[in-house]
This record gives C-alpha cells, sequence and structure tokens, in this order.
C-alpha cells in the first residue's frame, strides 16, 4: 500500500512535479525570455496567452461552485473578482490588452479569439473540463503550478523588457498586478491542499493533477513552438504574420 505522506513531504512532491515539468523549461519560453524571438513569435504567444487568459476567470467561478465551505468559497471568490475587476475596463483581461494592443494585434480579432492555435484551444478547454469534473481537491490542486510562477514570470518581464524594442513596460501591467497577489492565492491553494489530502489515494491525485495542469501549461508552448519557431508550420486558421498587413 502506498505510504501516506507527512504536509511537509506532499509539499515537496508537488514542488518536484514542478521542477520537472513547468514550463520554464520549455524551449519557446526560455527563448522568449532570452530575448531570443522575433516580434511575430513575440505576437504569437501574446495572441494564443489571451484565451488562457480570458478562461482563468471561468475556470474560477467552475472552481468555485464546486467548494463546499463558505470560507474557501469566500477565499477563492477574490480570484475571480480581481480578474475581471469591480467595474468596466478594470480586469485582468483588460490589463492584459494593453500587451496585443502594443503588438498592433486588432482588440476584435484578439477577444474573438481569431487566429488562436488549436491545441491552445485544446489545453486550455482541457483545464475547465478537468476543474468542471474531477474533485473539488484535484480543481484546487491544479491552480498549485502558480507557486512557481512569480519567480519565472519576473525572470520572463525582465528579459523581455532588456530585449525586445517593441515592448514596454506599461504593456506588460498585467503581470505587475498578477505579482502583487499570486503568492497569496497560491499559499491558499497550498494549504487547502495540505488539509484535504490527507490519504494516499487523495495524495496522489493532487500530485496527479499538479502533472496535468503542467501539461495544460507545456502544451500549450509545444503549439507556439511548432508553428512559429520550428518547423514553423502554423495551422490553416491559425495567426500568419506572413499573411499579416500592418
Ligand atoms: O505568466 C505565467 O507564467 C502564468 C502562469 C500561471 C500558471 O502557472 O498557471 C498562471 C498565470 N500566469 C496567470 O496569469 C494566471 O492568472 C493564472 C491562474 C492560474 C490558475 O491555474 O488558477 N494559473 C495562472
Amino acid at each position: 500500500m502506498a505510504r501516506i505522506l507527512s504536509p511537509a513531504d506532499l509539499e515537496a512532491e508537488l514542488r518536484q512535479v514542478a521542477a520537472r515539468r513547468y514550463y520554464h523549461l520549455h524551449p519557446f519560453h526560455r527563448l522568449l525570455s532570452a530575448g531570443r524571438l522575433d516580434r511575430a513569435q513575440v505576437t504569437a504567444w501574446a495572441l494564443n496567452r489571451t484565451y488562457y487568459q480570458a478562461m482563468i476567470p471561468v475556470k474560477d467561478a467552475l472552481v468555485l461552485s464546486r467548494l463546499a465551505d463558505p470560507a474557501d468559497r469566500r477565499s477563492w471568490r477574490r480570484r475571480i473578482v480581481e480578474q475581471d475587476g469591480e467595474g468596466e475596463g478594470e480586469s485582468g483581461l483588460d490589463r492584459w490588452l494593453r500587451l496585443t494592443d502594443g503588438l498592433g494585434l486588432d482588440r476584435a480579432k484578439v477577444l474573438a479569439f481569431e487566429g488562436v492555435l488549436p491545441a491552445t484551444r485544446f489545453a486550455v478547454d482541457a483545464y475547465l473540463q478537468f476543474v468542471r469534473e474531477r474533485t473539488p481537491l484535484e480543481a484546487v490542486a491544479s491552480s498549485l503550478t502558480e507557486l512557481f510562477s512569480a519567480t519565472v514570470v519576473s525572470e520572463r518581464m525582465s528579459g523581455m523588457l532588456a530585449s525586445y524594442d517593441f515592448i514596454a513596460r506599461r504593456t506588460l501591467a498585467y503581470f505587475d498586478e498578477r505579482l502583487a497577489r499570486v503568492n497569496r492565492d497560491a499559499d491558499f491553494a497550498l494549504a487547502y491542499v495540505k488539509t484535504h489530502a490527507v490519504t494516499a489515494e487523495t495524495q496522489a491525485l493532487a500530485i496527479a493533477a499538479m502533472r496535468f495542469k503542467c501539461d495544460v501549461l507545456w502544451s500549450q508552448l509545444d503549439a507556439l513552438h511548432f508553428a512559429y519557431v520550428d518547423p514553423k508550420l502554423p495551422p490553416p486558421g491559425a495567426w500568419n504574420p506572413d499573411e499579416e498587413t500592418r
């Protein structure tokens, strides 16, 4: 029979999963952060990430609906309020769109997810389906990649600002806001998982949820790499810089 981990060992296991599978190891991410992509490749990243970005509050609403304890729901609903804002023009998505605007993409097309890679949709939609159908513990555990995002995001931001003259600090406003709250969100999710995953079975489910989420993020970068870096084969219907008239 599998051993039951202490909360500290469970956390260590979750961190191990990320150390091996989080997207900081992906070649596309490394090129992006090192300033080795061209403007079209960075634009493709921003365009595709918009779909992830737009679905995050939808995902969190699904998670919220799975939580039985009012105190847990109060904590979780802060994510939705912060992502969607309290009024028009104050959402995380609005801040995100400063980047796609800055890169010259047409807002209406971006918001219609025009040209987003099919694999981006498949991966993000799989995340939605996961939190809808799995246990609340797995739904919460799947957000735990956020534990690792702060460092990776800060490095990526400084790399991008240092290397790309088409990226301005104000267009990366989304990440400033996010960095301010990501640790609080991740700490709540980690505490929830440590409290609820107390059998070998539930611990295995939490670890598998973390792996799944790493796969969701990794496969989005795989698709970007294939379409826009090597062998550069954007699928039919995907944004194609060669067909773009600026
Ligand atoms: O820029 C990033 O690297 C990054 C990573 C992640 C992540 O690890 O899932 C999220 C975000 N950003 C993000 O902006 C965000 O709102 C977010 C929500 C979640 C989640 O699973 O609940 N992850 C992430």
